[in-house]
């Protein structure tokens, strides 16, 4: 059997749907394992392209190091605060959640959970299984009328206002990232503070991911503000209702009721005090925890993580540095033109690179960000020890040699098409180098310093500067031709008769150091460089 160019390490019971997309595709092979400790992960992480799990697993900046072959990190879930993203992009191993697919499922689980605390379901349950009939001791409330407050009006946030319409609620929603529209279509009333939000809920739910600012965001101040009757939702993650305060307002009375999915530390501890109060309902971090919402999630990261493997697609990777996006697979082949424009650049200022900066031409006004990325990326592409450098990675590289990145948006004078220029120093010199895209695809090669040019940039490019002398093609074909270098396109360009001329050469091999040498000797030659370009 032949063997399979990419492994994937799959963990933590990705849905088989999801899995089986992997396995079909003939360039993957698939390890499965169950979930395990960190040290026995480590020991083989080394081996993968790629890991697929959920949020089980952590994966730790000494996980990702340990992977010295990782590209790429799937999550078949939304949240990636397991994930150490910082130490992610930093090493070029580009994050891929799947967001979207378990939202319905946990706005779901939250009015399960939200209708048991307001009419006592565990408990009568559990009462009735005991042999008692606990009629008069069980009476509930209902949801009609009542205000759930909404923190984080997102995804999950935006199915828990639909559903608490439904049920006759008032909505109130404090999220200082959403702009006013998405309020206005939810009919969800915006509150600028959260102490408006905690101060008028009947019901609280928490829908944010966990990161800094939200770490603790709902404490003992922000409980003591609610009313004796509200309830408290946390289906999003431990810490962002800080389970100590959550237990005392319980116990206290300080608020009726609570319901929390997701825990400070997974599985929750045997013995935690949260499990022995009677007026908070636990489950297991089960808002995902659906056939469909586990297949749809393992579908969505599966597939994202086959193409980022198979065809280096990025666009479902959340720390691509604004290379995410539908759009960007339109922008391919701009990408691919700003990649090797940076080689070309990085070969004619060589030592060490001080500035780079893009200047894109065309209809796309979101182009100039990740044609920087790729530009980088072609530029840096030699520069980057122990990995290679990537469009995830590659604004950090930059920063990391204190090389100053800019790039500008420049609009089309009447029938131009798409070009793009690339400006570099570097040591004591710098140099512009252009290209323009045909026919939305074909990328060219326009522009070498103030010479125009047009030639493709595949195989090996050598660029000669001579003087504008009789007899240089002739003669430099005669030494590409003896030493077996085959000539794809030949472009002589000059400013003057008589004056510097600039040579771009595509040729289908890489030309000998020998073959170099000899061009420089001939008298009229100033200089030659050659640029891999593929
Ligand atoms: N229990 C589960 O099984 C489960 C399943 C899916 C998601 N989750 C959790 O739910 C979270 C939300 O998921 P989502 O898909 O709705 O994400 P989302 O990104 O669509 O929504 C998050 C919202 O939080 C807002 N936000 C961020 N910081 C905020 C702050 N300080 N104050 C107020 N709002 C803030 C954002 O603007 C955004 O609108 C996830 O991050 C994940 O942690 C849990
Ligand atoms: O962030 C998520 O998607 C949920 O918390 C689900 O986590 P899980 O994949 O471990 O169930």
């Amino acid at each position: 059997m032949t063997e399979r160019r990419y492994r994937v390490l799959v963990t933590d019971e990705v849905d088989p749907e999801g899995v089986a997309i992997l396995r079909a595709h003939p360039d993957i092979e698939v390890v499965e394992k169950p979930t395990r400790p960190l040290t026995e992960v480590l020991e083989e992480i080394g081996t993968y392209d790629a890991f697929i799990g959920r949020s089980a697993t952590r994966v730790t900046r000494e996980f990702l190091q340990a992977g010295e072959r990782l590209r790429i990190i799937g999550r078949a879930g939304v949240g990636v605060d397991n994930v150490d993203l910082p130490t992610a992009t930093e090493l070029g191993i580009a994050v891929i959640n799947a967001p979207g697919g378990n939202t319905v499922s946990v706005a779901e689980l939250a009015f399960g959970v939200l209708i048991g605390l307001a009419r006592h379901v565990p408990v009568a349950a559990e009462s009735m299984r005991a042999g008692r009939w606990d009629r008069s001791k069980l009476g509930g409330i209902e949801l009609r009328g009542k205000t759930m407050a909404i923190i984080g009006v997102g995804r999950i946030g935006g199915e828990m206002a639909r559903r608490a319409r439904a049920f006759g609620m008032q909505v109130i929603g404090y999220d200082p990232y959403i702009a006013a529209p998405r309020f206005e279509e939810l009919a969800i009333e915006r509150v600028e503070r959260l102490n408006e939000a905690l101060e008028r809920a009947d019901v609280l739910t928490v829908h944010v991911p966990l990161n800094n600012e939200t770490r603790g965001m709902i404490g003992a101040p922000e409980l003591s503000r609610m009313g004796r009757q509200a309830f408290v939702l946390n289906l999003a993650r431990g810490g962002v209702v800080a389970e100590d305060a959550l237990a005392d307002a319980l116990t206290s009375g300080r608020i009726a009721g609570a319901a929390v999915d997701a825990f400070d530390h997974e599985p929750l501890p045997v013995d935690s005090p949260l499990r022995a109060i009677p007026n908070l309902i636990l489950t297991p971090h089960l808002g995902a925890s659906t056939t469909d919402a586990q297949r749809n999630v393992a579908v969505e990261a599966c597939e994202a993580v086959r193409d980022a493997l198979v065809t280096g697609d990025l666009s479902a990777a959340m720390n691509s540095s604004g290379v995410g996006g539908a759009a960007t697979r339109e922008l391919r082949p701009l990408l691919l033109l700003a990649d090797r424009l940076g080689r070309l650049g990085r070969a004619l200022v060589p030592g060490a690179l001080s500035s780079l900066e893009v200047r894109y031409t065309g209809p796309r006004e979101n182009a100039p960000r990740p044609l920087l990325l790729s530009a980088l990326q072609g530029a840096l592409r030699d520069v980057v020890e122990r990995r290679a450098i990537n469009l995830v990675n590659a604004q950090h590289v930059a920063a990391e040699r204190g090389i100053e990145t800019a790039w500008a948006y420049v609009e089309p004078r009447g029938e131009q098409g798409e070009e793009i220029e690339l400006r570099l120093e570097g040591g004591e010199r710098s140099i512009r180098v252009g290209g323009a895209l045909l026919g939305e695809t074909h990328g060219r090669i326009i522009r070498i310093g103030g010479f125009r040019v047009d030639v493709a940039p595949r195989g090996v490019m050598m660029v000669i500067r001579n003087r504008d002398v009789p007899g240089v093609i002739g003669r430099v074909g005669t030494l590409l031709g003896e030493a077996g270098v085959n000539i794809a396109e030949y472009h002589q360009a000059r400013l003057q008769i008589g004056g510097e001329a600039l040579a771009a050469v595509s040729v289908d091999s890489r030309v000998p150091a020998n073959v170099v040498d000899a061009l420089c000797t001939l008298s009229e030659i100033l200089e030659v460089r050659q640029v891999e370009m593929e």
